[in-house]
């Protein structure tokens, strides 16, 4: 069966400044989710916020809570996004040694597990984990910044893996330079969530923007 295709603008490209009603803006303009990229300065060369901004914007929104963590070690934080109210949790493989424990861990704080894949990071990690994800999150940029350019290798890599995650109840979401040229290739690829950023916080009208992405 074929998913709708869900909208989760990134907060990073949002207004700093008013961050409750951005969020609000966008669930009425028809966002799907939130996606809330997170950064350590480490495991990515960028810094953005943790678990107490997400737990200030949860009672804001009905909206889910989609999760990126770019932190490693991962594992020591999986309790403190899940009790803030992350709905999705999603962790990169190069993120610690034991990525099957991770999952098992996110899984067993009642959350949607999922797994990231960078441009250069192989299939191979989403099959030895296949029965512990809900999601699958396909880089189509080098993550730490919005705004950058589509890599369009990753239009391949989304394909293989909707023919590997075939008919199992796992979204495969695409993540960096997803704009209204480039979401009809994901879509078309496999991809069932598109995450995007200043395609949606850098427009004026945003429900223009969510429409125009959606395909409607
Ligand atoms: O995780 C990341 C970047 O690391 C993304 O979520 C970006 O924030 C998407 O921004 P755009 O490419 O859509 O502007």
């Amino acid at each position: 069966m074929k998913n709708p295709v869900r909208i989760a603008p990134s907060l990073l490209a949002a207004d700093f400044t008013r961050l409750g009603a951005e969020v609000a803006a966008i669930e009425k303009a028809g966002a799907d989710w939130l996606h809330l990229d997170i950064m350590d300065g480490h495991f990515v060369p960028n810094i953005s916020f943790g678990p107490g901004l997400i737990k200030a914007l949860r009672p804001l929104s009905a909206m889910p809570f989609d999760v990126h963590l770019m932190i490693a070690p991962a594992d020591p934080y999986l309790a403190a996004f899940a009790e803030a109210g992350a709905d999705w949790i999603s962790l990169h493989p190069e993120a610690g040694p034991h990525l099957h424990r991770s999952l098992q861990t996110i899984r067993a704080l009642g959350k949607k597990a999922g797994v990231v894949l960078n441009p250069a990071t192989p299939i191979a990690h989403v099959a030895e984990v296949i029965d512990l994800l809900d999601l699958v999150l396909v880089m189509s940029v080098n993550p730490g910044f919005g705004g950058q350019s589509f890599i369009r290798s990753q239009l391949q890599k989304i394909a293989a893996l909707k023919a590997l995650i075939g008919d199992r109840d796992i979204r495969l979401e695409v993540d960096g330079g997803v704009t209204t040229e480039t979401a009809p290739l994901c879509v078309e690829a496999g991809a069932d969530v598109l995450v995007a950023g200043t395609a949606v916080f850098a427009k004026p009208d945003y429900a223009t923007a969510i429409a125009g992405l959606r395909g409607c």
